[in-house]
């Protein structure tokens, strides 16, 4: 979506786009996991991608990361056509992918996660070995870069709180060379406080200029942060606003299914007709919901 903000009465140009999708779709056999998806994502801008279970999520974000192909539609990256036909080739147009699951290695240090699969090397020929003095010291530069507190790079990633797994994952991202985040579920499994403390490192990813998608079920947390909306409702795109057009309670209104849940909680409320518990699974079934 193109839009042209004002600050002050002067006109904004709108960030450089780097990733479109557009009119995506994905078959797997007979199922339509994904119609006509068309979403934008532009540099120091976080694009929220929200749906519930089965929404498409997940499908989404394999294109994009390069482990499924659409079969529909089209992928740009900066205005180029692309179609990944694996991991690798996401990852050099710089799309980095953090799951939910992290990729970590729990009984390795923090460090040696911060540069798993790229370890730096000094030496040459049979003499070449890990370069942890150097390894070590740019992990601690980075991460304090991004303000993470990890007092001993070299204790296991194992040891540390869900949050700040994450950030370090986020950081190694930046550090790398991202140019576009996909960060799955990243909240999903954590408290209020450590939400928070993951949030502020997606915010800091944005502010490094990073085009961030940022997928959630949570209105919530992508309120906190985002600066576009798109939600996913059985593999279609059900909205697909910027921040100035909508606020917290429509978004969590939408999300939540709008008018099929205003519909239940009437039913619910309505004195002396509370519905059998097995007529509301019943609803929540054929609903998906
Ligand atoms: N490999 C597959 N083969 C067949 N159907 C699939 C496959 N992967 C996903 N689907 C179907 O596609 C639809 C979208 O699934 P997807 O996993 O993308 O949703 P999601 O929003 O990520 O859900 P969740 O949050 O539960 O992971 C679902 O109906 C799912 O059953």
């Amino acid at each position: 979506m193109t839009e042209t903000t004002t600050a002050g009465g002067v006109p904004q140009t709108p960030n450089t786009e780097i990733l479109r999708l557009t009119d995506v779709g994905k078959r797997y056999g007979n199922v339509h996991a994904l119609r006509g998806v068309s979403l934008s994502v532009r540099q120091g801008e976080i694009t929220c991608v929200l749906g519930d279970n089965g929404a498409g999520k997940s499908t989404l974000i394999k294109i994009i990361a390069g482990l499924h192909q659409h079969s529909e539609g089209t992928v740009q990256v900066n205005g180029e056509e692309v179609r990944f036909g694996s991991p690798r080739e996401s990852l050099e147009r710089g799309i980095a992918t953090v799951y939910q699951d992290l990729a970590l290695v729990p009984l390795m240090s923090i460090w040696r996660n911060f540069f798993l699969g790229a370890e730096l090397r000094t030496g040459v020929g049979p003499l070449k070995r890990l370069d942890v003095k150097r390894m070590v010291a740019i992990a601690d530069e980075e991460l304090t870069k991004m303000g993470i507190a990890v007092p001993d790079l070299e204790r296991p990633v194992g040891a540390l709180s869900g949050g700040q797994r994450q950030c370090i994952a986020i950081a190694r991202a930046i550090y790398f060379g991202a140019k576009v985040l996909i960060l799955d579920e990243p909240t999903a499994a954590l408290g209020v406080k450590q939400s928070g403390v993951v949030l502020k490192y997606v915010a800091k990813a944005r502010d490094a200029g990073l085009g961030v998608i940022f997928i959630t079920h949570n209105p919530h947390h992508a309120y906190l942060v985002g600066n576009h909306f798109v939600i996913l409702n059985r593999g279609n795109v059900s909205l697909d606003m910027a921040r100035s057009q909508i606020t917290l309670d429509r978004l969590t209104n939408e999300m939540a299914g709008g008018a099929e849940l205003e519909a239940l909680s009437h039913e619910l409320s309505a004195p002396g007709q509370t519905p059998e518990p097995a007529a509301v699974l019943a609803a929540s079934r054929e609903t998906g919901r």
